[in-house]
């Protein structure tokens, strides 16, 4: 099956040679051709180029592009897309005046989903998580990282984790999963949240390395949650059944959790909402990707991941959604990288460089997507025809794509 993509007004974020991941001023560079081809064989890339040198195959399939931009599908390296229900009445008890930490301590936050979850069939959360999955494919995603967290039990951290799986093999978008066990102590080991981690260290992690459940390992480190020591503690553990840290750090108050990820070789340190300079400079030239999630600074009206400081420190940057039933119910990618335009003040360029190659490192996938380049999976996003690329983040909260490709064959909106 080959399918020739033609003249196409830009084809954005070309790459010819491998990129792992953009930092500092490399990030305002966005390589594109205008009025070009594209040519996809058997869910991969094979070729593209200007219009001029469009190869006169018999192809397949022949797709005529006038007027449309084409990009790699956005990478979400961050979401919580598996849980049950929602949590609309918060949502109205914040608008009233009460803080997503009175909340939470109030047995409401992350208990409040754990204990819906805990209540509903692996079943019934496959259909409801799946719905999810499906709205963000429609909205370019074409790559997603799903933490577990919301069971807080082993019987319900195990449910999440097949209930992730299931979606792996039932959907054609790429998908990593990742391990959120200490996400909150639960009710019942209140006063006990050492023997809390110690069984999710010897009863649930073992498990989830027989059945291959998770590539990641991650903590909620922050002041009443998690300690540095008690992220340190699960890291390690991960490490020792083979996952990965990724960590959610720095949200609130700034414990020294993001020297401890780099300490244990995270892929990735998300939030950052609150940066101190020894943080940002703990950061440099290393191999651990920092994550902004601006959808959830929005949501929860707290501040934006300095990115303007980091990136002109020299540093890398991902942009991802963090969508869940808590700080941020949505998961619309573009909205992300509108909102990091706005608020975080990153260039066009910018954004779609940290949702596209830095989103696919931050979940190990640079090789697989991210870029427009030969070998790589045809994740594609054809936008509605639009005058230029900087459009997409301008236009916020405003639907600019056509279609979508996953491996190559294009995702039918229902
Ligand atoms: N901050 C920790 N966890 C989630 C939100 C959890 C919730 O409120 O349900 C996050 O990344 O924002
Ligand atoms: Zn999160």
């Amino acid at each position: 099956m080959t399918t020739l993509f033609k003249n196409i007004k830009e084809l954005i974020q070309v790459r010819t040679e491998p990129v792992a991941f953009l930092s500092g001023k490399d990030m305002a560079i966005l390589p594109t051709i205008k009025n070009a081809f594209l040519v996809v064989e058997n869910g991969l890339i094979a070729n593209f180029g200007e219009m001029a040198e469009c190869p006169n195959n018999d192809f397949s399939e022949v797709i005529d592009a006038t007027g449309k931009m084409m990009l790699p599908s956005w990478c979400d390296s961050h979401t919580h897309i598996v849980y049950a229900g929602n949590r609309e009445s918060e949502f109205v008890d914040r608008i009233n005046g009460l803080s997503y930490k009175e909340i939470a301590n109030n047995g409401g936050g992350i208990l409040n989903s754990a204990k819906k979850l805990q209540e509903t069939s692996e079943d019934d959360l496959y259909k409801q998580s799946k719905l999810r999955l499906e709205e963000i494919i429609k909205l370019g995603t074409g790559a997603v990282e799903i933490k577990s967290g919301y069971g807080l039990t082993e019987k319900a951290e195990l449910k999440m984790l097949r209930v992730i799986k299931r979606l792996k093999k039932n959907y054609p978008i790429e998908i990593k999963a990742t391990f959120l066990g200490a996400h909150a102590v639960p009710a019942n080991y209140k006063n006990n949240k050492a023997d809390y981690l110690q069984m999710l260290i010897d009863d649930v992690l073992p498990k989830i390395s027989e059945e291959k459940l998770a590539e990641y390992i991650d903590i909620f480190c922050e002041t009443g949650y998690f300690s540095v020591e008690d992220t340190e503690l699960i890291l390690e553990a991960g490490k020792k059944h083979g996952l990965t840290p990724k960590i959610h750090v720095n949200q609130f108050t700034a414990i020294g959790g993001v020297q401890a990820g780099i300490k244990h070789g995270a892929l990735s340190v998300d939030h950052l909402e609150e940066m101190r300079d020894e943080d940002i400079a703990a950061l440099q030239n290393t191999n651990t990707m920092p994550v902004a999630l601006p959808s959830c600074s929005y949501f929860l009206s707290i501040p934006y991941t300095p990115a303007r400081k980091m990136i002109d420190a020299g540093l890398p940057l991902a942009l991802a959604t963090d969508y869940n039933p808590g700080s941020t119910p949505s998961g619309n990618m573009n909205f992300v990288i509108s909102t990091a335009c706005i608020k975080m003040k990153m260039t066009p360029e910018e954004a779609i460089n940290a949702a596209t190659i830095n989103g696919a490192y931050a979940m190990g996938l640079e090789k697989e997507v991210g870029t427009i380049s030969i070998g790589k999976q045809a994740n594609l996003i054809v936008t509605e025809p639009i005058n230029s690329y900087g459009f997409i983040p301008y236009s916020f909260g405003n639907h600019q794509i056509d279609f979508v490709y996953l491996k190559g064959k294009k995702w039918l909106v229902s």
